[in-house]
């Protein structure tokens, strides 16, 4: 990628190389006496995601995520180490920047809570000086993409997270960024808004190109975005490769929830084991790299099926399997 941040076709758009985030934390000891530590968030990261490419970028409470994002759209300074996007320097041009990327926080809004999105998208069309028919166009197609309609006239504060959340990430690419940045954008949302919200940005990636670094809990997330999976845990990248990649080091399991039309015996099928039974309810554990097909087919041939679905496994039980720190456990089955 060019240096003057002209950001040619192809190459890498994001680039990291050894970068590190220390935070000095000042803790209260005593009357007077405060002690003072370092609390090491982002610990020697370095990898490079080529442009149009969607990775997710995981890991348990605490990681480094977020910390990362923020060195990454420059509002954190890092320690050590060399970032570029778009050949530029976050922290030295976040102002540029801001005109390559779009940054989507999950937990918080980048809307005016007092304004109706409509007036929000004016604020934000101002700020980035998107030129008009370009602007036109964007919303239109945002609009329809993602329902918001009859939202335009509500304000901000009126609508639900899920609606909110559409909001927002609408906002992030009126300005067309070549990079978006989503930092949990599914947390909290219904099964509903959750796939609108994935399939639009599906959509996003595959007209427009746009490279997306995805932080999220929520594998199904990863599952229908990415191809490529980072996760990073104590500031480390411990893994960088596919979905599958991960299931197989981690030996990590999906479930089959399933109700028959009646209380059974737990059911034997194979590639599968029961592991809990309740009523005609049934969780069946299988391989998390396995398709669910032949499962779904075997349990349908022998047994008077009603319903089902697939519950992935919980992000954290995926790493803490991947260490063999839980390798005895089987899923947590959810209800
Ligand atoms: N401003 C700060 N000052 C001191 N410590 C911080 C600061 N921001 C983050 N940390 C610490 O850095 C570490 C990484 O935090 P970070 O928010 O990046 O994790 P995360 O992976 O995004 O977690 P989560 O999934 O809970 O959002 C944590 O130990 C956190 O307490």
């Amino acid at each position: 990628m060019a240096e003057d941040g002209t950001g040619a076709a192809g190459g890498d758009v994001i680039e990291l190389d050894g970068v590190e985030k220390v935070f000095d934390v000042r803790r209260k000891a005593g009357v007077l006496r405060r002690t003072r530590h370092e609390v090491r968030a982002v610990d020697g990261i370095s990898f490079t995601v080529p442009r149009g490419e969607v990775v997710g970028y995981i890991g348990p409470n605490g990681a480094g995520k977020s910390t990362t994002i923020k060195m990454l759209t420059g509002i954190l300074n890092p320690s050590a180490g060399r970032i570029r996007i778009c050949g530029i320097d976050p922290a030295r041009e976040r102002t540029r920047l801001a005109r390559r990327v779009g940054v989507v926080f999950g937990q918080r809004t980048t809307l005016w809570w007092d304004l109706p999105l409509r007036d929000s998208y004016h604020l934000v069309r101002r700020m980035y000086r998107i030129e008009q028919e370009r602007y036109r166009r964007n919303l239109e197609a945002c609009v329809e993409l993602l329902d918001l309609g009859p939202l335009l006239d509500v304000p901000v504060r009126q609508l639900s997270l899920g609606q909110r959340m559409r909001g927002d990430i609408a906002a992030a690419l009126l300005h067309d960024p070549e990079v978006l940045y989503l930092d949990e954008p599914t947390i909290g949302l219904d099964v509903i808004s959750k796939t609108k919200v994935r399939s639009f940005l599906r959509e996003v990636n595959a007209e427009r190109g746009t490279t997306v670094l995805l932080t999220t809990h929520d594998l199904t997330d990863i599952e229908t975005l990415c191809r490529r999976v980072m996760v990073i845990d104590h500031g480390r990248l411990v893994y960088d490769g596919d979905l599958a990649g991960l299931h197989a080091v981690g030996e990590s399991e999906r479930t089959l929830v399933v109700d028959f039309a009646r209380e059974l015996p737990p059911v034997e099928v194979a590639g599968a084991r029961c592991v809990k039974v309740e009523g005609p309810r049934q969780w069946l554990a299988f391989p998390a790299a396995a398709s669910a097909a032949p499962l779904v087919a075997a349990v349908a041939d022998r047994y008077p099926l009603v319903d089902l679905s697939v519950r992935e496994p919980a992000i954290e039980d995926v790493i803490a399997r991947m260490y063999g720190a839980d390798a005895d456990r089987t899923p947590t089955p959810g209800t």
